[in-house]
């Protein structure tokens, strides 16, 4: 029986995911045994500077990226939102399980309401996404950057001086934590996720046939559909996270709908819309036609090139 190796970042929450996907592929009756080879990563070396400064997405999946090219592993799972839009010659997205809940949680202290939050509090998030987005509701609240993993988030919520933070609900739900924690988890309207945020993405060779094959059985047909229209949107954007960008697709039978936003880091500009269609790849350009002509390419343009200067 061939052993499967398979790459994963040492966090919890990464760990957590592929011994998930094993046991699924498992219970599917694949007939591989497998193997997990952890691999660290620079994004998770480089834990005091705001990511978006130190070269975003890519950092967390290069190093796993050259194990899958040197063949020490044969398949990694990814949170698909921290894969870059296009992926490296030579390697795909061999398998999209279902999605787990797409939206962004608000976590404060004594479980006070984003709304009923007093002016001047602190809410801790490192995404400039979420910042924009939160401020355009509420500029007379701070935001103070926070990194770490989600534990050690949740833990600094009660030791540092923030009265709020924002985390990703799938990373929550993954790890176990009861929805008791959460505030309230923000409405895709209030606060549109991050492109692929809640779906996982199995990155292997594309010459891996075998491999493949099994791979294909685990796939959610809706959840692929809306992750490659969130990740035409991106790709055709040139996004990438230093610029707040958000995308998110929802299919119904084979209609796809589809939002993206993309927004200047301080909020002042907020571009928004959303398309109807039934091809993944074809929506995901429109839109980003439609946000190109109304000026958001060129924002985007435009705040890369000050980040670059700094
Ligand atoms: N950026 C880190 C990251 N990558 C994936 C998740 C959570 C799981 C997911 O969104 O699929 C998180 C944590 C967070 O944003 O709170």
């Amino acid at each position: 029986m061939r052993k499967i190796i398979v790459g994963s970042r040492r966090s919890k929450l990464a760990l957590t995911q592929t011994n998930w996907f094993i046991n699924e592929l498992k219970a599917a009756g694949v007939p591989f045994e497998f193997e997990v080879k952890e691999i660290v990563t620079k994004g998770d070396q480089i834990l005091d500077v705001q990511l978006s400064k130190v070269g975003g997405k890519g950092l967390f999946v290069k190093e796993i990226e050259q194990a899958l090219y040197d063949k020490e592993i044969d398949f990694a799972v990814h949170s698909m939102k921290d894969m870059p839009a296009v992926l490296p010659e030579g390697l795909v997205i061999g398998c999209i399980p279902p999605r787990e809940d797409a939206r962004d949680a608000f976590i404060s202290k004594g479980h006070i309401k984003f709304a009923d939050l007093p002016a001047g509090s602190v809410v801790g998030t490192s995404s400039l996404r979420r910042s924009a987005q939160l401020l355009t509701v509420r500029p007379d609240i701070e935001i103070k950057w926070i990194r770490g993993n989600v534990d050690t988030r949740l833990a600094k919520l009660e030791t540092e001086e923030y009265d709020a933070i924002i985390l990703a609900a799938a990373g929550l739900k993954r790890l176990g934590w009861s929805d008791d924690v959460v505030t309230e988890f923000l409405s895709v309207e209030d606060c549109l996720p991050a492109v692929a945020q809640g779906s996982l993405g199995i990155e292997c060779r594309e010459d891996d046939a075998e491999l493949l094959t099994e791979l294909a059985k685990l796939t959610d047909n809706a959840t692929w559909q809306e992750a490659h229209a969130e990740r035409a949107f991106l790709a055709a954007m040139d996004g990438g996270c230093q610029v707040p960008i958000a995308g998110y697709a929802k299919t119904n039978g084979e209609e796809i709908t589809l939002t993206g936003l993309v927004a200047a880091p301080d909020a002042s500009v907020i571009y928004k819309e959303t398309v109807v269609g039934s091809k993944p790849e074809i929506i995901g350009k429109e839109l980003a036609d439609i946000l190109t002509k109304q000026g958001a390419f060129d924002l985007i343009q435009r705040v890369k090139a000050e980040q670059d200067a700094k």
